[in-house]
């Protein structure tokens, strides 16, 4: 990345700069491979942030289906992760998991049902698991909520065979004016089709691991027996470790970087595969090259810019993350380690830009919980909207909940210390509620950017990116005008 004009001796942020076109030779936004170059085995350059509001298996499938891949928070327990890793494991990488009922459930059971995924249909089956029927959002809305779905379902129906040609699929779903179709295999309901899902499946790679799976990662954090946790989180198939706590650079992380690393080593020829770790949170150089030096192979920067984070209000501390991203990669290049600019990512530019500042992967958290994906429960509210709650990691909420083995006391002292909000609103946007939709608008962003820099891939990218620091009315020139001004 050059700097357009002289760099300035402050620190950056997304908002504070632009990239300027450079004479391209790339001719098309599909010849742009977005592959991340930090060894995780993602086909974009995407990592869904390991928050409980966030980060579950429905979203863990959903993305790694379209190449990115999810981690898993370190709050949840070992037997709860073990279920999530294998149950992302056993999705089908190509249809997406189908909403299921039996026709005499009562439609109240839809309507709980049906804001999980983003297909807003969902499949009836019988005790054989095959489909026999499909039922709407809007058919269940119409009646008594204790009717059954079978007086209410959608009896005719479109259903392909597994292994169907897919654009045959599309051109048959069009004909028929079909938003869906339920896939059999042997009988029974192996997954659901939908146009868009056709069209994404020829625009993204899935995020397989060796044995074809999709993949998912798993953060442990600094405390405890970290050595099995991490075994724990290796046996039970996680494809990324994420040692994650707020200063990454402190002694008890570089201690629990060796023992993970360890344990990584030591088990790396019965698993058969060598799991990269990432670690953070740092902001500095020498926190970087500290962390890559005691064993990541990813480097998670940011501290402060996470939308649910109030550590710079409540300690001055952090750093603007153009210029944390920019300076940490750089450090961490030069010991062949990667980084992932983690946190206060709103728009597909600020992807973009940390790729250009040097990021392998970009992590978002805030922004995909207001998706259908995201393990919050729907809510509406007083004008119609739908939304989601978020809170953040190092909220008293979260923290109440991580520690609850220990005693009240040691409880209500370790709440005292929160740097998160504990409930926040994240409104489902009506043009793009689901990550996909989300996933689809940052990486057309994204290939837009690498053309504009003649950039075939990310290493191209961060050579070539021109960056220029622009005013605040420069970015707000930038800006989309919905309403006349
Ligand atoms: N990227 C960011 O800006 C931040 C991210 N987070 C996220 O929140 C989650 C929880 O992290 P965390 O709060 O570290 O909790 P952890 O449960 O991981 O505990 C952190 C450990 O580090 C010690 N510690 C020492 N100094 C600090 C400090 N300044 N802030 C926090 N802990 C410190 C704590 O001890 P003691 O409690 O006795 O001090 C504790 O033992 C993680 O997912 C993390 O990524 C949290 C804050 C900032
Ligand atoms: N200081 C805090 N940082 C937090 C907290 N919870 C999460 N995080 C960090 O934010 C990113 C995600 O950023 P976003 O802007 O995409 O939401 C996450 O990966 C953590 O590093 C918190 O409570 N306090
Ligand atoms: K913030």
């Amino acid at each position: 990345m050059k700097f357009l004009g002289d760099r300035p001796p402050y620190d950056l942020t997304y908002n504070d700069v632009f990239m300027a076109p450079s004479r391209s030779s790339v001719s098309s936004r599909l010849d742009v491979d977005l592959t991340t170059p930090d060894g995780v085995g993602t086909t974009i350059p995407l990592v869904v942030a390991n928050m409980t509001a966030i980060s579950g298996r429905r979203m863990a499938e959903t993305v790694a289906r379209r190449g990115a891949i999810a981690v898993l928070p370190q709050d949840i327990p070992e037997r709860a992760m073990r279920e999530t890793v294998a149950y992302v494991k056993s999705r089908h990488t190509v249809y997406e998991t189908a909403v299921t009922v039996h026709a005499d459930e009562p439609v109240s059971n839809v309507l709980a049902l049906i804001g999980k995924r983003a297909h807003r249909t969902a499949v009836v089956i019988d005790d054989q698991r095959a489909p026999i029927g499909l039922v709407t959002e809007r058919q269940s809305r119409q009646v008594d909520r204790f009717a059954t779905v079978g007086e209410v379902m959608t009896r005719e129906l479109f259903t392909v065979k597994d292994g169907d040609d897919l654009s045959s699929v599309f051109d048959a779903l069009t004909d028929h004016h079909f938003e869906l179709a339920p896939v059999v295999q042997d009988d029974a309901l192996a997954g659901v089709l939908t146009r868009q899902g056709i069209l994404r499946s020829t625009i993204y790679q899935p995020a397989l691991d060796g044995k074809g799976q999709l993949r998912i990662g798993v953060a442990i954090g600094i405390n405890g027996d970290v050595r099995s946790k991490a075994a724990a989180a290796l046996y039970a198939g996680a494809d990324v470790l994420v040692v994650d706590t707020a200063h990454g650079h402190q002694d008890k992380m570089i201690d629990a970087l060796g023992v993970v690393r360890a344990v990584r080593d030591e088990i790396e020829g019965e698993l058969g595969t060598r799991v990269p770790i990432a670690a953070g949170n740092v902001v500095t150089p020498d926190g970087a090259r500290d962390l890559a030096t005691a064993g990541a192979d990813i480097i998670k920067v940011g501290v402060g810019p996470g939308a649910m984070c109030t550590t710079r209000m409540m300690t001055g501390v952090g750093r603007p993350q153009f210029t944390a991203v920019l300076e940490c990669a750089s450090a961490a290049t030069d010991l062949g380690a990667s980084v992932w600019a983690d946190g206060g990512v709103k728009y597909p530019r600020d992807v973009a830009l940390a790729l250009a500042a040097g990021a392998g992967s970009v992590m978002i958290g805030s922004w995909f919980a207001g998706t259908w994906e995201s393990p919050g429960d729907l809510n509406t509210d007083a004008d119609g909207r739908l939304f989601k709650e978020s809170f953040g990691m190092a909220s008293a909420r979260a923290v109440s909940g991580r520690t609850q083995a220990r005693g009240a006391f040691d409880r209500a002292r370790s709440a005292l210390f929160e740097e998160g909000i504990s409930s926040s609103r994240m409104f489902l946007d009506p043009a793009r509620p689901g990550v996909e939709d989300l996933i689809d608008s940052i990486i057309a962003g994204v290939r837009s950017s690498f053309t504009y820099a003649g950039a075939r891939n990310i290493e191209e990218f961060r050579e070539r990116a021109l960056v220029g620091v622009q005013s605040a009315s420069g970015y707000d020139e930038g800006r989309p005008r919905e309403t006349s001004w």
